[in-house]
């Protein structure tokens, strides 16, 4: 064979060297983004500035042409770039407005053990607040808030609402009655494989195993197969450590390639959702509520019930057009024990202590027959990733 011009394993030696400078980069970057973030909190200025960020992806996109950089790729390289900025200093914010959030160890409850979503949620947030974990793995949501309530954890991490299955109804049901609050919320984009034990291909698979919300998700994949079983598990993590005990070429499971890895599985079937940017939201709650920096976008949770006089859902949201307040999700659940009545569930893009949502709070209070605010928290929804 006759030798090529160019040495195949220099080029990749300079790539390397040259994404190590990218690194260098990307990190004294965010250090510039701290020093504004600390400039900031002197100006009282907000964190997002939308016109700046224009005119700096307007000079990027044209400079990029002139190099032959495509304007959609600058565009998504600098957009992640510029959410990650905004995340640092939100994230630096809010531990400076809430001392009692540092870099400790949290007890954190979550559906599952590791390689569950959850806990990749768990650890995307731990990742935020540069903590460590201490694992309390629970088996149901109710565990999770009792494990809070108790005060046996620190922190819940719980799956709320997912792009393909919607809300989870059980977890709104818990946050009717729980005297805990959401103090954070995040995105974690959920790419299911079919995960098998041992050398098998998909025509021999006869029983899949896996969450009841993965098994949702996955409908339209599930659907093609002739004959097949389902059992459903408490947890992802559950069902992927029996799918490794059986080791059975008739037996796959629904996970993460990152589980997969970790219980040493095989995928022989990658991205099954229905929907390919198959995302959850995560809500995180605690005993105490957060104050949210005035700077940062900022969201609200409510509960109410408006009982079932003609019109009465109507006037309490009329409440929300009257003061220019933002609902972003409304969500009905049955109230136990009330045949027929509803409790609503309202997010609105504002936070907690405006004067416009409190004089708002102050006009639901007199317009509904229950209402309870379940915490403000940052608004992290620009920053879902795919
Ligand atoms: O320049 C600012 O004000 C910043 O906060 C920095 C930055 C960026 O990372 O470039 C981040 C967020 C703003 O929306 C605009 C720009």
């Amino acid at each position: 064979m006759a030798k090529a011009k160019i040495d195949l394993d220099q080029v990749r030696n300079d790539i390397t060297a040259l994404d190590e400078n990218l690194l260098n980069l990307l990190a004294q970057r965010r250090a510039l983004s701290l020093q504004v973030v600390q400039s900031k909190v002197e100006t009282k200025k907000a964190i997002r500035d939308s016109y700046r960020e224009t005119l700096l992806l307007q000079n990027l996109t044209e400079k990029g042409k002139k190099l032959n950089l495509k304007a959609d790729y600058i565009n998504q390289v600098y957009r992640q770039i510029i959410e990650d900025s905004v995340e640092l200093q939100q994230d630096y914010l809010l531990q400076l407005n809430n001392p009692e959030i540092k870099s400790a160890e949290y007890k954190i409850a979550y559906l599952g053990s590791k390689g569950s979503y959850s806990h990749a949620a768990v650890e995307k947030y731990l990742a935020g607040v540069n903590g460590g974990l201490i694992d309390l793995g629970c088996n149901s949501f109710n565990a999770i808030f009792a494990a809070v309530e108790d005060k046996k954890a620190d922190l819940g991490v719980i799956p709320i609402e997912n792009t393909s299955s919607g809300s989870i109804n059980e977890v709104y049901d818990l946050l009717q009655t729980t005297r805990l609050k959401i103090v954070d919320e995040l995105f974690i984009p959920v790419k299911h494989n079919l995960l098998v034990a041992c050398e098998t291909n998909p025509a021999q698979i006869k029983t899949i195993y896996g969450h009841h919300q993965p098994i949702a998700q996955c409908s339209d994949f599930l659907a093609e197969f002739d004959d097949i079983k389902l059992e459903v598990m408490d947890s992802t993590s559950s069902a992927l450590e029996v799918v490794k005990k059986l080791n059975d070429p008739s037996v796959a499971v629904l996970g993460s390639a990152e589980a997969g890895k970790h219980y040493n599985l095989q995928s022989i079937q990658a991205d099954v959702a229905n929907q390919k940017d198959n995302q959850t939201r995560f809500i995180i709650v605690a005993r105490e509520s957060v104050n949210v920096p005035f700077q940062c976008a900022a969201k609200t949770s409510l509960v109410l019930a408006v009982g079932q006089r003609p019109g009465a859902l109507v006037d309490a949201l009329m409440i929300f057009k009257q003061h220019d307040i933002n609902m972003c999700k409304i969500e009905s659940r049955p109230i136990k024990g009330r045949p027929w009545e509803e409790m609503f569930y309202i997010d609105v893009t504002e936070n907690v202590t405006t004067e416009p949502m409190q004089s708002a709070i102050k006009a639901l209070k007199a317009s509904t027959t229950d209402f309870t605010e379940i915490g403000c928290y940052l608004d992290r929804s620009s920053q879902t990733q795919k």
